[in-house]
């Protein structure tokens, strides 16, 4: 039967892909695309060619292990290949019966025969590496490449503290390959990207962030320079071995494991024998359970034939050994790509900045965004508009973009810097100093905050509106009876009744509650404003300073430090609060409502003592510490500042005092000692 030529041209086609993304992948260790996509590729091509087999040719890559071997390696020939291993295609637990099956029918198993004995184990996300030992010495160790030929990596594997160079115990046979996986723990990858960025930031140019703890391991021991190998933390599992001559005779595939173990070869505490499928079943979903606890990467679990005799017996297919299969989980990371950035305005006006991304199934759901935290980390992981990203979705955790594919940034994209402004409601937004995030300052005004604005409004400690709670809020809210804070003391019976489950009686006591509240004293209104920082002792203290609201709204920063206990992050965001033409609006608002309170003449408050005034500290003092020194000062008005200049009024100088006292003395500063120090707290020097 002659093949259609569309069948002919896809399979051509998906050969041409498939060997790109395998140099991308395996010699590169810079993939394109996520392992998902590339297997549904795979997938694709077995299918065609299964269904034609006149499309099978020697070098497709259904038939080969993908590695190459890189140029400047030495080329190690397998004595035993290295191969790779089935993939159970059903994803569920149950996927597991299939393998068992297909085992039992090919070794002529009936029903009612006794079940077939398999060890389970993790199945590690890395690098394939064979180590071989003569008299139980590591002579030379060699990636998998195509399975048949791998490379010299010796010198970069005995950097590998987990990877004895010398076996211990009894009977180690004179020829040992052992076969594992090389791979990096999440800790430790996340802590190199992190370096790699800094190297990036400091321009460094021959220096790139990896995509996956895999690409990172492989990266790491296909690295051409030992001294750079050196520094990558990798880790390693054995789980098999190729050519042994000598040593004890073996039955099972545990057996050697155990051996392994004894000789001083790391051998996962996970691996189980299990009899039969449930035993398979019950292990998989064991072990899906614990993946995101575990510190390092698997992408399944792979069960092996523990019988040698029935190993044997079962074979090779091709690339593949019919004793084995993978049996794999749902992809945690997928790569998709940035549409936008938009940054999203929480309920206390926190601004969060989210990447909008093209809708990619990972972790077992579709993820259409992914928070980037604040602006420090955009900047960190430098996710930009249009860039290809690896979005990873553990367990319940909240997608997150692990990093940027940086071979597929387009040209002129830009860097994501924050809005300096509310993307909701336009007020200025502000990075306080020490703080990561960046918030709205138009807490009455803006939209986005207007549940949590009413809600503090009315609480008992504040306005004390009895009856508004929170379902009230939402429901007023979203129906859009209220907008701003003064439309509550527009609420009419009629539109308040009309609201779904609102009797007339709770009607017409949520009407007076809210007559009742607009008598109130100017402490409980501005705490009621929910300026940020400003809670109900600071609002009692403000109150009393200034005695009337008009004189805080108008309050300089000078001014508002003056008050006690006010210190500049306090008084920075109630003026940045009462700079808002928006929340002024509001207030003016509220007034003309009705709210109203008593209002006083500003307390006269002692001036502190040192106001304005400048000091710097140097050296050690007989007895106050450094920070005693700076509380008392700042507690007493004045501003303590790191090095000495013109606008410096004193400098206070301890033991060993260096050069900002020569700079003093320069400048003509006037110079205290401890003693002086105290005169000047206690009012008694000019
Ligand atoms: N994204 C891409 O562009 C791209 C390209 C090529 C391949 N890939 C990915 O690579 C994988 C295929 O590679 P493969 O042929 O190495 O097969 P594989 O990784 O799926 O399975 C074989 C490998 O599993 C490893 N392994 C881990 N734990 C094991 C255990 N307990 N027992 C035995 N082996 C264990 C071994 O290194 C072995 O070589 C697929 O997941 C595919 O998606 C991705
Ligand atoms: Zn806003």
């Amino acid at each position: 039967m002659s093949i259609p030529a569309k069948d002919r041209e896809r399979a051509q086609a998906l050969r041409e892909l498939l060997h790109h993304h395998n140099h991308r992948y395996y010699v590169l260790d810079a993939p394109e695309i996520a392992d998902a996509e590339y297997d549904k590729l795979f997938r694709e091509l077995q299918a065609l060619e299964e269904q034609h087999p006149g499309l099978l040719s020697p070098d497709s890559p259904t038939q080969r292990v993908g590695g190459k071997v890189l140029e400047g390696f030495a080329k190690v020939r397998h004595r035993v290949p290295m191969l790779s291993i089935r993939t159970e295609t059903d994803i569920e637990a149950s996927g597991a019966r299939n393998f068992d099956a297909r085992v039992r029918r090919e070794l002529g198993r009936k029903e009612g025969d006794p079940p077939v004995d398999y060890v389970a184990e993790l199945k590690f996300d890395g690098l394939a590496i064979s180590l071989r030992y003569e008299h139980g010495v590591l002579v030379q160790a060699a990636t998998r490449g195509d399975g048949e030929v791998g490379e010299d990596v010796t010198q970069n594997i005995r950097t590998v503290g987990q990877i004895p160079l010398k076996l211990h115990g009894r009977d180690v046979p004179p020829v040992l390959e052992v076969r594992g996986e090389v791979y990096m723990r999440r800790d430790d990858f996340e802590r190199l990207n992190e370096q790699q960025r800094e190297k990036i930031a400091k321009g460094a140019k021959n220096e790139k962030t990896f995509v996956n703890p895999r690409n990172a391991a492989a990266g790491a021991v296909r690295q051409l320079d030992p001294a750079i190998a050196r520094q990558r933390p990798l880790s390693f599992y054995a789980y098999g071995w190729g050519e042994i001559v000598g040593g004890p005779a073996f039955e099972t595939h545990h057996e050697v494991l155990q051996a392994l173990k004894g000789w001083g070869v790391p051998v996962s505490e996970r691996v189980v024998v299990a009899h039969g499928a449930d035993d398979l079943i019950a292990y998989h979903q064991a072990v899906g359970r614990d993946r995101d606890q575990l510190p390092f990467d698997i992408d399944g679990v792979v069960y092996k034939v523990n019988s040698l005799a029935l190993q044997k017996q079962l074979g090779f297919v091709t690339r593949e050994p019919r004793w084995a299969v993978a049996h794999k989980f749902p992809a945690q990371e997928q790569m998709t790509t940035v549409e936008s950035i938009d940054v999203y305005v929480g309920r206390t006006g926190k601004l969060t900045p989210v990447a909008r991304l093209q809708p990619v199934f990972v972790g077992g759901v579709t993820v259409t965004n992914a928070t980037l935290h604040n602006e420090d980390e955009a900047r960190r992981k430098d996710v930009r508009i249009g860039d290809t990203v690896v979005v990873r979705r553990a367990g319940d955790v909240i997608p997150e973009v692990v990093s940027v594919v940086p071979e597929k940034r387009r040209d002129g994209a830009e860097p994501f810097t924050m809005p300096r402004t509310c993307p909701v409601c336009g007020s200025a937004a502000v990075r306080e100093e020490g703080e990561a995030d960046y918030r709205c300052t138009g807490g009455l005004f803006c939209s986005a905050q207007r549940k949590h604005a009413i809600l503090h409004f009315a609480q008992r400690r504040a306005m004390d509106i009895e009856g508004l709670g929170e379902k009230l809020v939402d429901q007023m809210v979203d129906a859009n009876v209220i907008r701003t804070l003064p439309d509550l003391y527009r609420l009419g019976l009629q539109g308040l009744v009309a609201l779904e489950r609102m009797g007339e009686k709770s009607a017409q006591n949520l009407l007076a509650a809210l007559e009742q509240s607009k008598s109130t004293t100017l402490p409980r209104f501005l705490y009621g404003l929910g300026i940020r920082h400003v809670g109900e002792s600071t609002a009692r203290d403000l109150a009393r300073h200034f005695g009337k609201l008009d004189a805080i709204m108008d309050a300089g920063l000078e001014q508002l430090l003056e008050v006690p206990d006010v210190g500049p992050i306090v008084a920075e965001s109630v003026h940045a609060f009462f700079q808002q033409p928006h929340n002024r609006e509001v207030i003016e608002q509220l007034r003309a409502c009705g709210v109203h309170w008593e209002e006083s003449e500003p307390v006269a408050q002692a001036p502190k003592p040192l106001s304005g005034k400048t000091v710097v500290l140097t050296g050690t003092l007989p007895t106050l510490t450094r920070d005693e020194a700076k509380e008392m000062l700042e507690a007493a008005g004045a501003k303590v500042a790191g090095s000495v200049s013109r606008k410096t009024d004193y400098v206070v100088a301890g033991a060993e005092a260096g050069s900002k006292l020569d700079k003093a003395r320069e400048l003509g500063v006037a110079v205290l000692d401890e003693e002086g120090l105290r005169r000047l707290l206690a009012g008694t020097v000019a």
